[in-house]
């Protein structure tokens, strides 16, 4: 049988991810999603699917939000693309004005998340974005200042999903929404 649109876009966006074994650290096989940005076809790809996904289940978005450093390589298209704002949750001691920030544990260290107080408002309804889902703990502290500002989690977007490591369990009760699971 034919492959349908939806799938073709899937294998081209897996051939556009490539695998370090033993990076940043003994024990972890990164998957960069480099090569995605090289590619323009495979960009459009994820943004068709991510922007479909959106206006089908989460139509009322008022703010894609998106996490540092690679969901702002996903987030401000897919933003543009629906019409909404765009907001960076960025690694602490990047923004100026008053924050709010959160500690986190990750696949390989620690680290703190950090937005602006005026970036969400009380009932926004938000939508997460990042490249990658792992332990969950970076997309939990999004969330988290997300909360803290009396926003709306309506899901989180992740171009790719590693399912042993049970992140969609983490950020339970929020939908995970990914193109590609290893
Ligand atoms: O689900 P987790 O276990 O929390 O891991 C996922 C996070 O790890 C990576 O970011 P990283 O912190 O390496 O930062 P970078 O995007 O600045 O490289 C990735 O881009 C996610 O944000
Ligand atoms: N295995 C992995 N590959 C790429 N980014 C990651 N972030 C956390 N774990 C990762």
């Amino acid at each position: 049988m034919a492959e349908s649109k939806e799938e073709s876009k899937l294998a081209l966006i897996t051939r556009f991810i490539r695998q370090f074994p033993d990076f940043p650290s003994k024990g972890i096989v990164f998957r960069d999603i480099c090569p995605i940005m090289k590619h323009p076809a495979a960009l459009t790809a994820v943004m068709d699917l991510f922007e479909k996904h959106v206006r089908e289940t989460q139509p009322l978005v008022d703010l894609i939000v998106g996490i540092d450093a690679r969901g702002f390589l996903f987030g401000p298209l897919l933003a543009q693309r629906l019409g909404v704002g765009f907001v960076m949750v960025r690694k602490k001691g990047k923004l100026p004005g008053p924050t709010v920030s959160v500690a986190y544990t990750l696949e390989y260290g620690t680290a703190e998340a950090e937005i602006q107080e005026d970036s969400v408002s009380p009932g926004q309804k938000v939508v997460l974005i990042d490249d990658l889902l792992a332990t969950g703990g970076t997309l939990f502290a999004a969330c988290e200042l997300m909360k803290k500002r009396g926003a709306e989690i309506l899901g989180c977007l992740v171009v790719v999903e590693l399912n042993d490591l049970s992140g969609r369990e983490k950020l339970k009760p929020h939908a995970v929404f990914s193109l590609i699971q290893y």
